[in-house]
């Protein structure tokens, strides 16, 4: 099992650059740091070439987290939207290969967060969701990228927001680097048992995001680790933990995932390195790896 840190725990924007944070969740002792791939498609084959080089000099491994925007949804039920999804989703998966990046996680599926002010189509959404993942699986394998389809609360999706959902959904794929992606934080208002969902992914679970029920830093909070680890012990997953808190108001970051308070208590940088670092320790202990 390898640990790892969304880098937009320190940032406002999913447009910020995540070059710099590689050398510093280095440092902190993470084995992954997970990047944003929203605006990917806006750096340059150098940039990339950079960032590629300094993952490697520091022995972090890369992952990509992506929420599509409305106008990519691949399961939109305008054909020029899923059109334009699956053009947007290539460019960016030939990004993502240039940073050897193995796995893209997120509702790849669909497009985050949901806009609820209109009546939503979950069986439609559902199966142009599945044709849509099926038409990019291919050429996600052919650059060795898992596409891992995140399981989201329903305030945020609605297409999968239970882990037998997901498993569902991917078996209906049936691609082999399809995958689901659970999310504690998600979990935690939709499945009736942490580690009854996790056995339910079994082997087909992907990647993994952790957080506590406010998106705190795990081992700040009331969410069941032990139960947790235990389950993914038990599944033997051996694939990346990314802790993914957000703690910060603010940004298109702080609207989008809802942070009306500050939840960082006031922390400067210096102390939210050290939150991220002893959360590191916490989950290493208590998750394995
Ligand atoms: O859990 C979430 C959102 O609640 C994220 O994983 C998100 O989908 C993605 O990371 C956006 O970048
Ligand atoms: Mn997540």
């Amino acid at each position: 099992m390898k640990h790892g840190i969304y880098y937009s725990y320190w940032e406002h924007e999913w447009s910020a650059k995540f070059g710099p944070y590689v050398e510093k969740v280095a440092k902190l002792g993470f084995d992954v740091i997970e990047v944003a791939a929203h605006h990917i498609n806006e750096y340059s084959d150098a940039d990339l070439a950079a960032i590629k080089q300094s993952a490697k000099d520091n022995g972090i491994i890369l992952t990509a987290g992506i929420g599509p925007s409305k106008t990519k949804n691949l399961s939109s039920p305008d054909a020029d939207v899923r059109k334009a999804g699956k053009a947007f989703f290539e460019q960016t998966l030939a990004n993502v290969a240039k940073l050897d990046i193995k796995s893209i996680g997120g509702a790849l599926h669909s497009y985050w967060p949901v806009d609820y002010s209109q009546p939503v189509d979950k069986v439609g959404d559902r199966a142009r969701g599945v044709e849509g993942i099926h038409g990019i699986a291919d050429f996600a394998n052919n650059l060795g990228i898992n596409l891992c389809i995140e399981v989201l609360n329903r305030f945020e999706n609605h297409v999968l927001n239970t882990a037998a959902e997901g498993v569902a959904f991917v078996k209906d794929v049936g691609k082999p680097n399809v995958k689901v992606m659970l999310d504690t934080f998600h979990m935690n208002i939709e499945e009736d048992s942490f580690g009854d969902a996790i056995r339910t992914a079994g082997p087909l679970l992907g990647h993994f995001h952790t957080g506590e029920s406010n998106r705190r830093v795990p081992g700040k909070g009331r969410i069941p680790w032990h139960e947790i680890g235990l389950a993914l012990r038990e599944i033997n997953y051996t694939g990346a933990v990314v802790m993914e808190p957000f703690v910060k108001t603010g940004g298109t970051i702080g609207s989008d995932i809802r942070v009306w308070r500050d939840l960082t208590d006031g922390a400067d940088e210096a102390k939210m390195d050290e939150d991220a670092r002893n959360s590191l320790a916490f989950s290493r202990f208590v998750l394995g790896g």
